[in-house]
């Protein structure tokens, strides 16, 4: 006795002073509060982490190498202790009600750890024998529908050190699915796996958000993010720079101004002297950062000055402008 009960006392929201009356804290199924790591060599790895993930979302947590991703993760999954703030996931405080949070996280964090020896099905298995929450009368039916669900099922008697890398991720991602899970907690899904390999990872993961499962992936691939998620959070340096939908966050960044024109160098001198910066001529067209004002005006001096304009437009901003527009920094995408 004297364990936590799966039942939430009344005490746990009573004592979390921090997450009450936040809006989004009731109907999100991650809320952090102030959410601060410091390890023990002293690294700020996460600075006062204020995170809404809806429920139902895709939500991408992007940032660069070392920009405290992992360590919010372990935070979330209770692995380990924030030095101060509050989290919360599907809506009880961890680390505290790890006990009862747990079995409805599906969670893969820094790789899959398999028996090369064994079998994808034997891994799945063994995986499954060490869960406590699991019932071994359903076992071979669930890892038998995991093993389908990744598209592993022909596979599944192949020893695990013969699969590729991707094959690999795909297990270890049934292994998050043996039992139905409200949240699945993803750690860079796609590290190390070549174009082929990213695109069946990602196509698996719109594929398990489509039934309402909520999805939480890490990365510091950008267009990753655009391509999977419905929401995101950017991390830089351990603190949070932004966070909403995917569209709302790049739309409240100006894309790059284009012009198409056989005059290129005129027009990118024009350009310049209009207050454009980061001028670029490639090929047949001239991009650039277009200043803080009307580009009618832009196009007007364009012609003005003699340079034939064949296509005068703003490109959508792209998630990456948005970060640089945010932090003044290039994305740093190999890390
Ligand atoms: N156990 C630890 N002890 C001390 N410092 C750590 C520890 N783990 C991570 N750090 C430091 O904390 C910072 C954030 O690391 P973290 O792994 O959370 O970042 P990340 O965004 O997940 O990066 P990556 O994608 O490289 O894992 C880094 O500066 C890292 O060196």
């Amino acid at each position: 006795m004297g364990e936590p009960s799966a039942t939430e006392p009344e005490s746990e929201r009573e004592s979390e002073p921090a997450l009450r009356g936040v809006e989004g804290a009731e109907d999100s199924v991650i809320h952090t509060r102030a959410l601060t790591k410091r390890y023990r060599g002293g690294q700020l790895a996460v600075d006062g982490l204020d995170l809404t993930v809806p429920a139902g979302s895709v939500f991408g947590f992007l940032g660069p190498n070392g920009s405290g991703k992992t360590t919010t993760i372990r935070m979330l999954m209770g692995l380990i202790e924030p030095t101060s703030g509050a989290a919360r996931v599907l809506g009880r405080p961890m680390p505290r009600s790890s006990r009862a949070v747990l079995p409805q996280v599906g969670a893969l964090i820094e790789g899959p750890a398999l028996y090369g020896f064994l079998s994808g099905r034997q891994n799945l298995v063994r995986y499954d024998a060490a869960d406590p929450t699991a019932d071994p009368r359903t076992r071979s039916t669930r890892v038998a529908a995991a093993l389908d669900r990744v598209g592993l099922a022909a596979a599944a008697g192949k020893k695990a050190k013969a699969y590729s890398l991707g094959m690999k991720q795909r297990l270890g991602l049934a292994s998050a699915l043996l039992q139905p899970r409200k949240l699945l907690v993803l750690d860079e899904p796609t590290n190390g796996l070549d174009p082929q390999g990213m695109r069946e990872i990602r196509s698996l993961i719109r594929e398990l958000a489509s039934d309402g499962t909520t999805v939480f992936l890490s990365s510091h691939l950008l267009d990753e993010i655009e391509q999977v998620c419905t929401h995101a959070a950017v991390m830089a340096q351990g603190r949070l720079i932004t966070q909403g939908p995917v569209a709302d966050l790049a739309a409240g960044t100006r894309g790059r101004l284009v012009v198409t024109t056989p005059d290129t160098a005129e027009a990118a001198r024009v350009l310049k002297e209009q207050g454009a910066s980061d001028v670029v001529i490639a090929d047949d067209r001239v991009s650039a950062e277009p200043p803080d004002r009307d580009l009618a005006d832009l196009n007007a001096a364009l012609v003005t000055a003699g340079v034939r304009v064949r296509g005068f437009g703003v490109e959508r901003a792209s998630l990456e402008d948005a970060f640089v527009a945010l932090t003044g920094e290039g994305f740093d995408v190999a890390g």
